[in-house]
């Protein structure tokens, strides 16, 4: 019997390798309980991607006030949004990466996908851990943020590289960095215009809501302001808005300091109160729905509009499952995929060995 003979490194142990594709979102609390919250906003408000204030003094006014109070809060709020499945972004996220296996393997490209969260569960490191088990020899991570920034893509990148750092044979790593202005997420965000103002025709002005981050990050020469906007401008020309139709704005603010400008809810009472009737928000820079979209925006902001005198608020779901969506996921991967091979582990043995016989060699074993 012929042993295969594979043009890859004797660590696959006779598995067929692989390549693997790493969906990577924010993650999000196990629970909606001031616990979970505790654990979660720990961590994630532990690293020094997301707060940049030196180590000593956080960790002083994280553990002395805000893990003493912020958990109940916010678990309060993630009740809200909480379904029978678990959370909004959880739920999203595992579905995404189910469909976008499924539409890679229809067209032709044999990948395992899996998805991981830089907070919370599952972890980066136990993702990578099992795809390397699986035989992943080729690993691409796509982190479900389409404009950069630090505390999301770096982030990202550095409990990769820290996995990396204790693992003794890496598979080769690629890293999708951004994908702002791809046709394929501009083409997704304009269906789902369309397809609500068929229902509802279009509204007195579009807010596009990104998450906010600190206002210094931009001077320090962090993109991610400038990538916001430019999707805000690609999705207002593909849908043929004028400058009056729409306005970008950045939601989420949490601390003292300046964030980015302007704050989405104070710009929403502005409106209302400019005697703006309609707004429609959609909040671009989150692929799938989570807390700060589902409470911060169809409950808190719809309400200050509402109260501020606006009349009607219409909340546009973000990307989700929509199959604009899952096609540009899609395309990004295949994009990045390049040159690695993505056939069937079968196909991949046959091509090998014919290789291998071309080249004039017996087959191993033989
Ligand atoms: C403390 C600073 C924060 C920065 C900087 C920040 C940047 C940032 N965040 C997202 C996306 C999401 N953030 C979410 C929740 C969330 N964000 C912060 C703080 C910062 N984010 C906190 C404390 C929380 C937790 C909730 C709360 O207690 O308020 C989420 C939702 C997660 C969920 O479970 O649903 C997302 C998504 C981006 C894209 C970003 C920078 C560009
Ligand atoms: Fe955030
Ligand atoms: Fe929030």
């Amino acid at each position: 019997m012929p042993m295969p003979f594979y043009p890859e490194p004797a660590y696959t142990h006779g598995q067929a390798p692989r390549t693997g594709v790493l969906l990577c979102n924010l993650g999000t609390p196990d629970a909606p309980t001031p616990s979970a919250l505790r654990r979660y906003l720990g961590q994630f408000l532990s690293d020094q991607r997301v707060v940049e204030i030196p180590k000593p003094l956080w960790w002083l006014i994280l553990h002395g006030i805000i893990l003493r109070t912020r958990p109940r809060k916010s678990a309060a709020k993630y009740a809200s949004v909480w379904t029978p499945e678990g959370s909004p972004l959880a739920v999203w996220t595992a579905k995404q990466a189910a469909l976008l296996h499924d539409a890679l393997e229809d067209a032709g490209h044999h990948v395992l996908v899996r998805h991981a969260m830089r907070y919370g569960n599952p972890s980066i490191a136990s993702q990578l851990d099992a795809l390397k088990a699986e035989g992943a020899t080729r690993i691409l991570i796509l982190p479900l943020y389409p404009q950069y920034s630090g505390p999301t893509t770096a982030s990202v990148c550095d409990a990769v590289y820290a996995w990396a750092a204790r693992t003794r044979h890496i598979p080769e790593l690629r890293f999708v960095n951004h994908y702002h202005d791809d046709a394929g997420y501009i083409d997704a965000l304009a269906a789902s215009l369309k397809n609500h103002w068929k229902r509802h025709g279009p509204p007195d002005k579009l807010v596009m809501s990104f998450h906010g981050v600190p206002e210094r990050t931009l001077h320090l020469g962090d993109p991610y302001h400038c990538e916001s906007h430019k999707t805000a401008r690609l999705l207002a020309q593909r849908m043929g808005l004028q400058k009056d139709d729409y306005q970008v704005t950045f939601q989420s603010r949490f601390g003292k300091a300046k964030w980015l400008q302007p704050y989405t809810e104070p710009t929403l009472v502005q409106l209302a109160q400019s005697g703006v009737e309609r707004v429609d928000v959609i909040c671009p820079g989150f692929s799938s729905d989570c807390l700060e979209t589902l409470e911060e925006i169809n409950q808190e902001a719809r309400e200050a509009f509402l109260h501020a005198g606006g009349k009607e608020f219409h909340y546009i779901p973000c990307l989700n499952d929509s199959p604009g969506w899952i096609a540009a996921l899609q395309g990004i991967a295949q994009q990045h995929l390049l040159g690695w091979p993505t056939q069937a582990p079968d196909r991949m043995v046959q091509a090998s060995a014919k290789a291998h016989a071309l080249a004039g060699g017996a087959p191993e074993g033989a």
